[in-house]
């Protein structure tokens, strides 16, 4: 015999010391709680500073997860109280640390594994959560190539679909009851993970090719068949996969790739909000993108569409953007370019008296003189003084956006970028930063994260039931997004705050909801979008309706 669990083990429907003595009576948990009735705003006061005590931010990370796996309501109100303290550490810059120790700390999980060696278990994986076809919205998936810029972290990875997913509810209230975190475990080629004694993927290197492709496309299927509903949310792949996956697979799947879609559009919101500061047109712009993978190109393909519709040709739009990668300014002289660094390859001959063999950076800042320098190159500190000066030598307001995550791999702390460019360089960041004080003035930096963005976006895509994430909806999320700026003061920031997350979410989701009917892809049709966005959007709180009946089952255990 032994202790019968009950719905205290139940993180959906857990409420702990807030159960009533007349709820204990009823779900036959009487004598299982201390004599005190809480509210939940009491729990999360305890909570908050039991968190607080924790001796460093993974720390911290490892308690929330602890209170996640016991009381979702409970997690979500610690969130929804404290978004801009909390963020950082569910979230981008902590979760990277929590990623590389994952499999030693490894407790308990809440996701689903998908196996490369057991592809025949996908469809069981999934219909062993108990789920009906329209109980889930949304599924964000990772096959943890390129966490973040931390790199290949096989099983491990798997905390970023978990982070996604907490940013989602928090900052968008996505129903966190009709989620599913997934990680899809093709091995690893993290020599580290293959050789610790604790790693809990599959120990092999990483499968790749046709094998590799059939995984994807039979994850794709049965998700789909499965959950008809759900947005499949696809993060930190690989810069090969991720954009192959996108392109072949966005006409016939509800499928969004927050590396090159989202921070793709979060830049666009952030140049908005610049070129009102600056004055100038999307047309009129020189893009050096520093790191052309996954997310660089991403956002290439984003500023140049935006030069597009500024009434610049495709040739035109594209004599204006150079990218640099590994081996330097991408030529077209260079052997083996993947296509999506191919489109943009400048001509060899163009440049070919610029430099003797690759052309660096700064080089390249020289003789450009570009309005827009982003970094996505994982590369700490390769926006030396050098180049910050240089680039504020070429033009009077450069857009500086070093974009690389976590901390530890930003090209420039926007401090310095300040302080090289006289205060000069309009500056939002891939991590969070504290406002930087230069000559008596205060810039706010703004925090040029996919998180500020694709929370509204999901929420707006689920709430039009839109078929596809088209082109128009990540615009009108960017547009809703710099709309919310005021950069009349010097020194304001590109980008809302993370405390207004929340209200900017709904902003954002209505946006695309709208741009999902106008382009005709919008299967559900509100009368009122703000409030049925309002209506969507889940609330941490103890609900009534979320306790099991009297003599039946509750919704999800
Ligand atoms: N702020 C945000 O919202 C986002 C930031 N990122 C960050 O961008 C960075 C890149 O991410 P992904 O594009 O997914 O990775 P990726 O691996 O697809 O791209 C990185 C690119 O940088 C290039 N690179 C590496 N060393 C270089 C060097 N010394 N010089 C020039 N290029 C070099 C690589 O060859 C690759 O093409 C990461 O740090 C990631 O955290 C990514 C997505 C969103
Ligand atoms: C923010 C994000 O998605 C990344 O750094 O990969
Ligand atoms: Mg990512």
């Amino acid at each position: 015999m032994s202790i019968k669990p009950s719905i205290l083990e139940d993180r959906y429907r857990n409420r702990g010391t807030a159960f009533t003595l007349a709820q204990r009576a009823e779900l036959g948990i009487v004598g299982r709680l201390p004599a005190a009735v809480e509210t939940l705003d009491e729990q999360a006061v305890r909570a908050y500073t039991q968190m607080q005590q924790q001796p460093s931010n993974l720390h911290r990370y490892l308690y929330l997860n602890e209170v996640h796996n016991q009381n979702q309501v409970l997690y979500y109100k610690l969130l929804a109280d404290h978004l801009t303290e909390l963020l950082p550490i569910v979230y981008d810059p902590t979760v990277g640390d929590a990623i590389e120790q994952w499999s030693s700390d490894f407790r308990d999980s809440r996701a689903t594994y998908l196996s490369i060696d057991r592809p025949e278990d996908v469809e069981d994986s999934f219909r062993s959560l108990g789920l009906a076809a329209d109980d889930v919205d949304l599924i964000v998936v990772s096959d943890a190539q390129e966490i973040l810029g931390i790199g290949d972290w096989g099983v491990n990875g798997t905390d970023i679909s978990i982070g996604k997913l907490a940013v989602y509810t928090a900052a968008a209230g996505i129903d966190p009851n009709r989620v599913i975190a997934v990680n899809l475990d093709v091995g690893t080629d993290n020599e580290l993970l293959l050789n610790s004694p604790y790693y809990l993927g599959n120990r092999h290197a990483r499968v790749t090719g046709r094998r590799y492709n059939d995984f994807i496309a039979r994850y794709l299927a049965t998700a789909a068949k499965l959950f008809p509903n759900a947005l499949l949310h696809f993060e930190d792949f690989g810069p090969g996969n991720a954009r192959r996956i996108l392109v072949g697979n966005a006409a016939r799947y509800r499928i969004f790739n927050d590396d090159m879609q989202g921070t793709g559009a979060i830049v666009m919101a952030a140049v908005f909000a610049a070129l009102r500061v600056t004055g100038d047109r999307w047309a009129d712009q020189r893009l050096v993108v520093f790191g052309a993978g996954t997310a660089g190109t991403g956002m290439a393909d984003q500023i140049h569409a935006a030069m597009l519709r500024d009434g610049a040709s495709t040739q035109e739009a594209k004599d204006r953007i150079w990218l640099i990668d590994k081996h330097g300014l991408v030529t077209d002289d260079m052997p083996g370019l993947p296509d999506y660094q191919r489109v943009y390859a400048r001509r060899k001959a163009e440049v070919a008296d610029w430099a003797d063999g690759e052309i660096d950076l700064l080089t390249t800042v020289e003789h450009v003189k570009p309005t827009i320098l982003i970094g996505t190159s994982t590369v700490a500190g390769a926006f030396t003084k050098e180049v910050v000066a240089a680039l504020a030598a070429g033009v009077e307001r450069p857009i500086l956006l070093p974009l690389s995550n976590p901390t530890s791999r930003i090209e420039v702390m926007p401090t310095d970028a300040l302080a090289w460019s006289q205060g000069r360089a309009l500056v939002a960041a891939g991590i969070p930063v504290d406002p930087v004080e230069y000559n008596g003035v205060t810039y706010e930096i703004g925090q040029a994260n996919n998180a500020m963005l694709y929370p509204g976006l999901g929420l707006g895509t689920i709430v039009s039931g839109a078929k596809h994430v088209t082109d128009n909806m990540l615009l009108s999320a960017a547009e809703a997004v710099a709309g919310q700026v005021d950069v009349s003061r010097r020194g304001a920031a590109l980008l809302p705050p993370v405390a207004n997350l929340r209200a900017l979410s709904a902003t954002v989701a209505v946006a695309v909801a709208e741009a999902a009917a106008e382009d005709g892809v919008a299967t559900r049709r509100h009368t009122n979008l703000v409030e049925a966005v309002r209506k969507a959007m889940w609330q941490p709180v103890y609900r009534e309706r979320d306790l099991p009946r009297p003599g039946g089952e509750g919704a999800r255990s």
